[in-house]
């Protein structure tokens, strides 16, 4: 059988629940999902050669990493070439190209040190996300923080890094025609037990507000405060913890918005609960999409439960347009590049997966207590033969349903393993 004449089954299968594959498919392929540069490389970033710090740490040496911008695009292409849906670029600031060894400090950064990726994202016609890059660096206070930290030019050198992206984001937004999500995330914490919890962060607070006193249009910059539980090396504290972020946002709903990462809380913690939670006070949001495990927030996405349960809450609260999705994990230890398009095909499933359920005929079996036919008719939507319009939306997204591992081997035979 073909793909279409599996397609045309499952789209009867599935019309009996009274779901509409076709315009799930529509609908999903105009879905923007943030792509991170940073897995590509090992979040090492390309204006510093010291080690990842901020309480994230990569794992694994497979070769084959991306060293330079031209080898992260190639990756990034090809990336694109295997996974269905529309991509956006998430960039990081020390992703910051320097033409003729022209560096610069990361307060003094300028929207031409991103020139490449401007036009880069313009050639396959996408948007770009922004994150200026609070870690890994050697402006540090003795207290171990940046935003958080007691030294005020420690302190001043990152709120104008901060500032620099905000006038980079804005850049992006005019150049693409696509807004910037700008998201602010700080590792800043303590390994023991504080002595004062309040005083980091109501420095941080006051930190991201000089960033944001920095002029832009939150139609097409915005900014997000992301929180974390902890990180290793700051296991007691940090001062982004959930209730600040949140909190921050709240106060400033006119110039900014929470986001959440699904490997920055407690391990008993959903994020699929608290996105509709949020979605009852905040025009938008943002994610982080990740597969936290034990320790680290950071395993590559699968089609896992929790994965599809954060997508259906998106898509039955008719929330596509109003959550921004990004991902953000990153493995060495595997192939770094089907790392990615496992996670961006994963995310797109779990979409795709949310839209083809009987949303409206679940919702009303809840709103009229009768739990006993939920149960049945959920248990009955998760063998719909879903993968018969998982590989048609990929034949109309012209991306590989199949085969593209074969792809990947081959591109690490011809280009990776030659790094
Ligand atoms: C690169 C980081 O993962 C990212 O900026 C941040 O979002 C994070 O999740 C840190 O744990
Ligand atoms: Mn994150």
């Amino acid at each position: 059988m073909t793909v279409e004449e599996k397609y045309k089954i499952a789209k009867e299968e599935y019309a009996k629940y009274g779901v509409d594959t076709d315009q799930a498919i529509e609908t999903l392929k105009n879905v923007p999902v943030s792509l991170h540069c940073w897995q590509g490389d090992d979040v090492t970033g390309f204006d510093q050669d010291g080690p990842l710090t901020g309480g994230i740490q990569t794992t694994g040496n497979y070769p084959g990493r991306a060293k330079t911008p031209e080898q992260l695009m190639q990756d990034i292409e090809k990336v694109m070439s295997l996974v269905p849906g529309k991509v956006k670029l998430n960039l990081h600031a020390s992703y910051a190209i320097f033409e003729d060894g022209k560096t610069v400090t990361r307060d003094k950064l300028e929207p031409k040190h991103f020139q490449k990726w401007v036009d880069f994202a313009k050639e396959h016609k996408m948007g770009i996300d922004f994150n200026p890059t609070f870690f890994s660096y050697p402006v540090v206070g003795a207290d171990g923080m940046n935003l958080s930290s007691t030294d005020e030019s420690v302190r001043k050198f990152w709120i104008e890094h901060g500032k620099c992206c905000v006038r980079i984001s804005n850049y992006f937004a005019e150049q693409t025609g696509v807004p910037t999500v700008m998201n602010i995330w700080t590792g800043d914490g303590l390994k023991d037990i504080p002595a004062d919890r309040m005083g980091p962060r109501m420095r941080y607070k006051d930190s991201i507000d000089q960033i944001l006193s920095e002029p832009y249009d939150f139609s097409k910059v915005k900014p997000t405060v992301e929180s974390k539980v902890f990180g290793i090396g700051v296991e007691s504290y940090t001062s982004g913890s959930a209730e600040f972020a949140l909190s921050y946002a709240a106060f400033n709903r006119d110039k900014c918005m929470p986001l959440m990462d699904n490997g920055h809380y407690h391990p008993t913690e959903v994020v699929s609960d608290k996105i509709p939670a949020l979605l009852c006070f905040f025009p938008e949001i943002a994610l982080h999409i990740t597969r936290p495990v034990r320790w680290d927030s950071d395993h590559v996405v699968l089609f896992d439960d929790e994965t599809k349960e954060m997508a259906k809450e998106i898509v039955r609260n008719h929330a596509v347009n109003r959550v921004h999705m990004a991902l953000d994990y990153f493995d060495a230890s595997i192939n770094r590049v089907s790392a990615w398009t496992v996670g961006f095909r994963s995310w797109q499933k779990a979409m795709l997966n949310a839209m083809l359920l009987p949303n409206d005929h679940l919702k009303e079996l809840q709103d009229a207590g009768n739990f006993t036919q939920l149960m049945v008719d959920q248990e009955a939507a998760r063998i719909l033969p879903f993968g018969f319009v998982w590989d048609y939306y990929n034949e109309v997204c012209g991306s590989p349903a199949e085969g593209w591992f074969d792809e990947i081997r081959k591109y690490e035979a011809d280009v990776q393993s030659k790094r």
